[in-house]
């Protein structure tokens, strides 16, 4: 992604012309490798849906481009999507084979039904689900299933990339582990490319190698996700870090939102977009700040704030 803006035109006068808009999207600049598993994490509103729309072409950039380098011969298609709710991202109507391999159709194929049906038994098997339920409804499953028969249609035309928006925030407790762990041994056995978008720290960390953190529409620290989510050097990713719930604590708060307000992205902040929570501002958070690299180098820590290595 390069230098990706969004803005909605919103509050129309009389003749339909927008008087404001939100600009949800303020200079995305982002690369993903083969194999990575990309997190991006951020508080409600920072733009992770839009990204997310932006990246599976539901959404077209304002300004900005996309760039997918050359798929493999075995690659069909070039990003699928997982989304956070199973229960409303699985049609009703139709059983779990359809289902599956919807995204084959998609594409344009018109492959025996038999063939279709073969497909979707042996995805099926990869994520756990018993082949002979394939002609059963959504219904008849649990949560936990019906997200694997979600990333098993998301497998059936062997995309390059699989975006996983919240793959776990509508799930128990209980099977979220097994859903991530599942994504994980996917992942590794197809040297597949995830990008992993959560409000979750802890499964952003679980997950990850790398990892970008999202405040008002741009990414303010990116780089590894140890070096990112271990050793902070953005104060928002530090704040971010200090309102992760510790396990020790009780009544938490995991949304830094609640400890000082997000600023408005109708009329966007002059210079730095944090600094009016930033405890550490300067008259240098006037201007502009761009994503710098900085240490460690080699692994493209890259940080937007001025006083990240002062
Ligand atoms: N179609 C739209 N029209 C106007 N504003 C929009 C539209 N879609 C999103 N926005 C605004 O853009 C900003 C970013 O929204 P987005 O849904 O991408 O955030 P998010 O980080 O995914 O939040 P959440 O985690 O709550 O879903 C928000 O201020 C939102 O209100």
């Amino acid at each position: 992604m390069k230098d990706v803006h969004v803005r909605f035109p919103i509050n129309p006068d009389w003749l339909g012309r927008p008087r404001q808009h939100v600009h949800a999207l303020n200079g995305i600049s982002i690369d993903v490798a083969r194999g990575d598993i990309l997190g991006i994490v951020g508080e409600s509103g920072c733009g992770k849906s839009t990204l997310a729309q932006i990246l599976v072409g539901l959404l077209k950039p304002t300004s900005g481009s996309l760039q997918l380098a050359k798929q493999d011969a075995a690659t069909r298609s070039g990003m699928q999507i997982v989304f956070q709710d199973p229960q409303s991202s699985l049609n009703p109507k139709l059983p779990v084979w359809k289902i599956i391999t919807e995204p084959v159709y998609a594409l344009g194929d018109r492959p025996s039904q038999q063939a279709m049906m073969d497909l979707a038994k042996s995805l099926a098997i990869q994520v756990g689900i018993r082949p002979e339920y394939i002609y059963r409804f959504p219904h008849e499953f649990s949560g936990g299933q019906r997200q694997r028969i979600a990333i098993a249609r998301a497998l059936s035309t062997n995309p390059e990339i699989i975006l996983l928006d919240e793959p776990t925030s509508a799930l128990d407790i209980s099977v979220q582990a097994q859903i991530l762990n599942l994504l994980q041994e996917l992942q590794r056995s197809r040297n597949m490319t995830f990008i992993l978008i959560s409000h979750n720290v802890s499964v952003i960390r679980h997950m990850c190698n790398r990892t970008a953190v999202m405040y008002l529409g741009q990414i303010v620290e990116v780089g590894a996700t140890l070096d990112v989510l271990e050793n902070p050097r953005h104060p928002y990713t530090q704040l971010l870090m200090e309102s992760v719930p510790k396990l020790s604590d009780a009544g938490f708060s995991s949304d830094p939102a609640e400890k000082t307000e997000l600023p408005s992205n109708i009329k966007l902040p002059a210079g730095c977009f944090f600094k009016d929570r930033c405890a550490r501002a300067t008259s240098g958070c006037q201007t502009p700040q761009a994503l710098v690299t900085g240490e460690p180098r080699q692994t493209g820590h890259q940080v937007r704030c001025h006083l990240a290595y002062a």
